[in-house]
């Protein structure tokens, strides 16, 4: 039996899922970081696909964008195909001056404008966390390796094209390192089953300046960001 938004075997799956937006991000980093790679389900163009990394097994799939879409695929990873490490690999604006295009994030934290969590959550404010077991093995294998990365709290928005003018100035006024769209509902998601979550963000705009990476780059171009998440997973 396949889900109604995943055609794969049930056994399509390894335990560690990697979970870009974008589902040719996922056929990319399939293609070019994993053994084997093989494509495991397609519904409305989401890719998945499993292969090895160092030998062991992983998956990657595209999650679409926002907190219902992200939703839908994490739980059905879980729920259904027994993925217990649900690694966001995405990319985000940032709002403070000295965060820089390219920079890595590891959202330690997930704050949101979306009411998902509320929904969920018995109408109270969930501190939407990541897993401390991932957050620190790739905190501390970014360490070990001299690799910069930043961690802190991230910002959930439900509106890519927002309409609160001072939105960026409150965020950057509370330390926020990087504004993207499913962080908090991921890691609410996985807390609700059981399993466990991490956001790992590479800053593709840049709210205060305009920089902004092509669509291209946003693609294939996170090289360092995906190396970093399968050495930091799988050694
Ligand atoms: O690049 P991805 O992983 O899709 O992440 C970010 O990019 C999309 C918006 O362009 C949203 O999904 C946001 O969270
Ligand atoms: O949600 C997102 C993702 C990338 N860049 C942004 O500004 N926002």
């Amino acid at each position: 039996m396949t889900t109604p938004h995943i055609n794969a075997e049930a056994s399509a799956f390894a335990s560690t899922c990697l979970l870009p937006g974008d589902p040719l991000r996922a056929q990319f980093i399939a293609e070019n970081f994993f053994t084997d790679a093989k494509q495991v389900c397609d519904v409305r163009n989401m890719f998945g696909y499993t292969g090895t990394y160092k030998g062991q097994a992983v998956s990657v799939m595209g999650t679409g964008m926002g907190i219902p879409s992200c939703s839908i695929y994490a739980t059905e990873l879980i729920q259904h195909y027994q993925v217990q490490r649900l690694v966001r690999v995405g990319s985000c604006g940032a709002v403070l001056p000295e965060v820089q295009l390219r920079d890595i994030i590891l959202a330690q934290g997930a704050s949101t404008d979306s009411a998902v969590n509320r929904q969920r959550f018995g109408g109270y404010d969930y501190a939407a966390l990541a897993d401390f077991e991932l957050l620190s093995k790739v905190a501390s294998y970014a360490q070990q390796h001299g690799q910069k990365v930043r961690v802190g709290n991230v910002f959930s928005a439900d509106l890519f094209y927002g309409v609160n003018d001072n939105l960026t100035d409150l965020l950057a006024r509370y330390g926020i390192l990087g504004v993207e769209m499913e962080a908090a509902g991921l890691y609410s998601v996985a807390a609700a089953h059981g399993a466990q979550a991490l956001t790992v963000l590479t800053v593709s705009d840049h709210l205060q300046t305009h920089q902004q990476m092509s669509s291209q780059e946003r693609q294939t171009g996170f090289a360092d960001m995906v190396e970093l998440t399968l050495n930091s997973l799988f050694s």
